[in-house]
């Protein structure tokens, strides 16, 4: 398959690496200098350091070449950039092939999942869905082994592409509940902040398993209401891709609560940490979402209190094991 992967951050390289091995494959970055850089070195130097990028692997720094011809197309960027990439697609002026994107995340400012934008910007696309899952970049260019899944509300679509897809190192699981598939990947990334703080502040493996497992309780309900299936909260975009950002050393989420308990405010943190993390701006529209569909989503608000508010650790832990108990199933006790 002829396929254009835009965005050539970490994520974007290494799913472009791992499908040149069997597909024809262009990866597209919005930067020129970037390009030269990586044509260059055949190493993204800036964004995955240390990986040579194989011979195979077109680069180009030209939107509508790396299109043409295009089967499918694989959006990269980090939610803010999104929109901006669908806007240059449609102003190319031509059909488009079917179209997936990896970000996770609402969108800052409008509180809408990926496929909404989407729909908004290039509403007649033959085919869209999601891909995401439980994959550090790194090790999915290692070849390490891996499993993702590919969500779309076409379930053909979704079969026919994962199937497509699908290889010993990166193995792909269809699945139509695409909401559900969206949710669980934004929301795990502000547990994962969470759970760095935590861990930050040596508050232990009990505390760490709690933060995890009440953490998928509030993705869960969060995603219940807004209509999907919390079977999904189950699988690898859900519990899976929470697990692995909540508890890897390789998650920058993870990494902003870890520098979080350390002191750092929190332009220091994003600025050493020299990638995206969509927790960040996530948090803030996930709680405006739990409140306007009135969804208790403790952790989330304790996360914005943090980042937002000037709210100390000590602070929003002593706020949360304050709360009155409630069954799990998440009523009052009194
Ligand atoms: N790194 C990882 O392990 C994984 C990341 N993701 C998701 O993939 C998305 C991208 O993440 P990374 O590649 O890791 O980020 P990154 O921080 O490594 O790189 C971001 C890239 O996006 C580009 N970019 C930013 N705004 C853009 C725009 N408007 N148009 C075009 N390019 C733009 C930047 O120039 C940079 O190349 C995020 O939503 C992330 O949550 C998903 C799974 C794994
Ligand atoms: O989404 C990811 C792994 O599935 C990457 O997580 P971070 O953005 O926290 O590094």
């Amino acid at each position: 398959m002829k396929i254009a992967v835009l965005g050539a951050g970490a994520w974007g390289t290494a799913l472009a690496l791992a499908y040149a091995a069997e597909h024809d494959v262009t990866l597209w970055a919005r930067n020129a200098e970037q390009v030269d850089a990586m044509e260059g070195a055949r190493e993204n130097a800036r964004y995955l350091p240390g990986v040579a990028l194989p011979a195979s692997l077109a680069l180009t720094a030209d939107l509508a070449s790396a299109v043409a011809g295009a089967e499918l197309l694989l959006v990269v960027t980090p939610i803010a950039g999104l929109r901006p990439t669908l806007r240059a697609l449609a102003a190319l002026g031509q059909p488009l092939p079917p179209l997936l994107w990896a970000c996770k995340g609402f969108e800052a400012g409008s509180s809408l999942l990926p496929h909404q934008v989407v729909a908004e910007e290039l509403p007649a696309l033959p085919a869209a869905g999601a891909l995401s899952g439980p994959s550090f970049a790194l090790e999915v260019a290692q070849g390490l082994p891996c499993a993702v899944t590919l969500a779309s509300e076409d379930a053909a679509f979704a079969r026919r592409t994962a199937l497509a897809l699908n290889s010993t190192r990166l193995r792909l699981y269809a699945n139509d509940d695409l909401v559900g598939v969206e949710v669980g990947g934004a929301v795990k990334n502000v547990m994962a902040i969470a759970t760095g703080v935590a861990d930050g502040l040596g508050f232990g493996m009990n505390a760490r398993a709690a933060l995890i497992t009440r953490g998928l309780a509030e993705i869960s309900r969060l995603a219940v209401a807004l209509g999907a299936s919390p079977q999904t909260m189950m699988g690898l975009a859900g519990m899976g891709d929470l697990i692995l950002t909540c508890t890897g050393t390789l998650s920058r989420n993870r990494q902003v609560g870890l520098k979080l308990a350390e002191g750092k405010s929190l332009p220091v943190i994003l600025e050493e940490l020299g990638h995206v993390a969509e927790g960040v701006p996530t948090a803030r529209e996930v709680l405006t979402m739990a409140e306007r569909l009135e969804v208790d989503m403790p952790i989330t608000a304790a996360v914005c209190a943090l980042l937002y508010h000037g709210a100390s650790p000590q602070q929003v832990v002593g706020d949360l094991m304050g709360r009155a108990p409630k069954s799990e199933a998440g009523e009052r006790l009194a």
